[in-house]
């Protein structure tokens, strides 16, 4: 299934937040966005998953606009992984993870707890199941989230830091479980080596405006993420594989012009 963001523009209190943005993710594509804190990737996001609507703009599922699908259809086929999750309820992480089957409920009942089983397996949190969500730690409640995504079994993913509380095995393993599991897959993520490693188009999003978008290694350029995140690329290579991976200083922070004698 293929999402498209098609002139997207947010605003909140009388703020532009993102502007005119144009994404596009084909069928089975892993997109990702990146861009410096503060730069409009949540709040896209919120759009691609139905929690924000555009002021402007329209999001599209295979051509129809998912701000009018009904809610159930619509999470029939996508599942989004938010950056915070308000759980108030103490819920089971195997109740947690069943949440995802409920908007296939009608279709699919019998075959629910298996769904859920090989999630809670494929994430690493089958051990897990009998505990209360809330006093997981931070990585692990990360983990059982992702598992009731997988488990709506969805054909679009909508994923906000998926690797945010991973440790380093954790982060390799989540986003190639993610690609291997086969949703076309819009990712916001922060490790730029990791999004080049694992994604087949990359958006920039800066001050709410994508400035550029292409194959990771064409657009993480040592201009580009200079101006745009304020760091020096020092491109290296992985001795054994030979990809390239980018080693990062900090640039001095511009300075203003000194003031000229009068
Ligand atoms: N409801 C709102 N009202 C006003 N400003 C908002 C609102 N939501 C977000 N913003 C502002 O919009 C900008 C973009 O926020 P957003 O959360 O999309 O950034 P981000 O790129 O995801 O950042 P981060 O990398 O820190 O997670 C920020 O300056 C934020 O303060």
């Amino acid at each position: 299934m293929r999402l498209e963001l098609d002139h997207v523009t947010v605003e909140a209190a009388g703020t532009r937040l993102v502007e005119d943005i144009h994404v596009n993710v084909g069928k089975g594509q892993f997109v990702g966005l990146v861009g410096p804190n503060g730069s409009g990737k949540s709040t896209l996001l919120r759009c691609a998953y139905r929690a924000l609507r555009p002021a402007a703009g329209t999001v599209r599922l295979d051509g129809d606009d998912l701000h009018t699908m009904k809610p159930r259809a619509a999470a029939r086929v996508l599942a989004a992984l938010p950056q915070e999750t308000n759980a108030e309820f103490d819920f089971t992480v195997a109740e947690v993870v069943a949440m995802g089957r409920l908007p296939h409920r009608e279709r699919t009942a019998a075959g629910d707890r298996e769904i859920c089983d090989r999630a809670m397996a494929r994430t690493g949190v089958d051990h897990l199941a009998e505990r209360g969500f809330l006093a997981l730690s931070g990585g692990e409640k990360q983990r059982v989230l992702l598992a009731r995504a997988l488990a709506q079994e969805p054909q679009v993913l909508v994923l906000d830091e998926p690797t945010n509380h991973l440790d380093i095995a954790h982060q390799l393993d989540v986003l190639s479980l993610v690609r291997d599991s086969g949703p076309t897959v819009l990712a916001a993520l922060h490790d730029l080596n990791l999004a080049a490693a694992h994604c087949d188009v990359l958006y920039v999003i800066a001050a709410g405006r994508i400035v550029a978008s292409g194959p990771p290694h064409d657009v993480l350029e040592p201009e580009l993420l200079a101006e745009v995140f304020g760091v020096r690329a020092h491109p290296v290579r992985h001795p054994e594989t030979g990809a390239v991976q980018l080693l990062f200083d900090l640039l001095p922070p511009a300075r203003k012009p000194l003031p000229t004698a009068p």
